[in-house]
């Protein structure tokens, strides 16, 4: 009888209640609407006064970002309405291992091995009770993009084996992949605006994200419904620029473009190609070597005239392709639509390698999640970099680790190059460098696999469980 009692007021608060989490997929659309009435009961359910169970009610979902340079897990628990709620002491066990899953192209089970301390670690953060009910997710961005051959798809296999066998969590095939670029950059859209409370604004009061990784780069904003229609339509739709959210009861027009290839330690790969056989400008006076990046290997010298942040920066652009036809009204590089800039980009949230090296640089302070900074200072550090030698170049880079070292000059200036030439920002302009963003008084990392997670927690499969264990609360 509570329990009828206790629909009968769902039922009441659900005619009141606006809530909606769409999908980030077109195919899961459907999927999503029919699922909409079981967020709408969450949602309801959640503002009814089940304080002593509350935290019973939470759910929890596991996230693999297994990225082209380390591999990450994340563990968030969230409330019926989608808050992040605490684990311990954080609102996020986060744990990474290096090196990347691609970094065992021929040992798939070596691969999978990797993540097994992340994964019991992960297991233990999840309630025992808990853990057939939640999903653990793999997502794997430019490092399996780029591997030849099936050697990706026999790595997500033996991923998917290792859930299998051997953890408590639950998992499906079709949860261990490769993201596409797209949804990597939409997800860490919604990772930042979720975090900075955002979503459910007008499309002008959300931000801008941009993060560079290993492999690729993603840029991600949103832009006007008429700015949308007439976005250029690629001939393959899941290529397309645009991508519908509708989170929190407020529709945005996603534009957003991952770089393959165009992630920092890609990018100098595609520098050295353009350098003459000479050597590179970009590379640091006295470093006469090589740079091995996805199985190939290319010649890394400096030039006899030693780095030059100029003809450095003339390197990056032609690596870029900025000069390439455009067929749209303005490009980025390499022919990519721009987006058509707008509020959505006036505040950017830049991550990964742009905060790293920024502070291996020393203009903003690692110890701070972000910093505000403009694309002017990676130019002025470029050229205190490029003007360095490499055996000047540890004590005054004491955080860059030594493999890295030759390649400081080319990529401060490949960062500036990309921000002004490639994404058109103004020099000046202020932008944040995130790592981890404040969330209730504690730090969250700025990475897609949040934006994962929050899509993740919003399926039947998630929520399903969680409304049983509440109906049986309620019997
Ligand atoms: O969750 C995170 N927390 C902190 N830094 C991260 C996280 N995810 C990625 N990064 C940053 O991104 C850089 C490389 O990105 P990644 O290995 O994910 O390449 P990819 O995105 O091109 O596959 C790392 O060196 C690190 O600085
Ligand atoms: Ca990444």
């Amino acid at each position: 009888m509570i329990y009828l009692s206790t629909r009968e007021r769902v039922r009441e608060r659900v005619r009141s209640l606006e809530f909606e989490l769409n999908k980030m997929m077109p195919k899961q659309k459907q999927g999503c609407s029919a699922f909409l009435p079981l967020l709408l009961i969450c949602s309801a359910l959640a503002t009814l006064p089940l304080t002593s169970t509350a935290v019973a009610n939470n759910s929890y979902v596991v996230i693999f970002d297994a990225g082209s340079s380390g591999s990450r897990v994340h563990v968030f628990s969230f409330d019926t309405d989608l808050n992040l709620v605490p684990i311990g002491n954080d609102l996020e066990l986060f744990l990474q291992t290096k090196p990347g899953l691609s970094a065992y192209a021929s040992d798939p089970k070596l691969a999978a091995a990797s993540l097994k301390p992340l994964l019991s670690a992960a297991e233990g953060a999840v309630p025992p009770q808990l853990r057939g009910s939640t999903p653990v997710k793999v997502g794997a961005t430019a490092g399996l993009r780029l591997l030849k051959g099936n050697a990706s798809e026999q790595i997500l296999q033996a991923v998917r084996d290792l859930l299998k066998g051997s953890s408590e969590l639950k998992s499906k095939p079709e949860w261990v992949s490769v993201l596409d670029g797209i949804q990597e950059g939409a997800f860490q859209w919604v990772t930042i605006n979720y975090l900075l409370g955002n979503l459910g604004k007008r499309f002008p009061n959300t931000v801008g994200v941009v993060d560079l990784g290993g492999g690729s780069v993603q840029m991600a904003y949103t832009i006007s419904a008429k700015h949308a229609r007439k976005a250029p339509k690629p001939s393959d739709p899941k290529d397309s620029y645009i991508k519908k959210l509708a989170l929190k009861g407020a529709k945005y027009n996603l534009y957003v473009h991952s770089y393959l290839n165009y992630g920092l330690l890609a990018a100098r790969a595609e520098i050295l190609k353009v350098a003459k056989t000479t050597g590179s400008s970009c590379i640091l006076n006295g470093f006469h070597g090589s740079y091995k990046y996805g199985g190939v290997e290319y010649k890394a010298s400096a030039s006899s005239a030693g780095s030059n942040m100029d003809s450095c920066r003339r390197e990056c652009i032609k690596a870029l392709k900025i000069n390439s036809t455009c067929i749209h009204p303005k490009c980025t590089f390499g022919g990519i639509w721009n987006g058509g800039g707008g509020p959505g980009k006036r505040n950017l949230y830049v991550a990964s390698f742009f905060f790293d090296r920024a502070a291996d640089a020393g203009f903003i302070d690692r110890s701070q999640p972000a910093s505000k900074a403009r694309p002017a200072d990676f130019k002025t550090a470029a050229d205190r970099a490029c003007a360095t030698k490499l055996n000047e170049a540890k004590s005054r880079y004491p955080t860059v680790q030594t493999d890295d070292l030759p390649y400081i000059c080319m990529d401060l200036v490949y960062q500036f190059t990309l921000l002004v030439d490639g994404f058109g920002l103004d020099p000046q302009q202020e932008i944040t460098l995130v790592k981890q963003v404040k969330y209730q008084n504690s730090l969250v990392e700025a990475a897609w696999p949040l934006g994962s997670a929050v899509e993740a927690a919003a399926s039947p499969s998630v929520l399903e469980p969680l409304i049983k264990r509440m109906e049986l609360y309620a019997n």
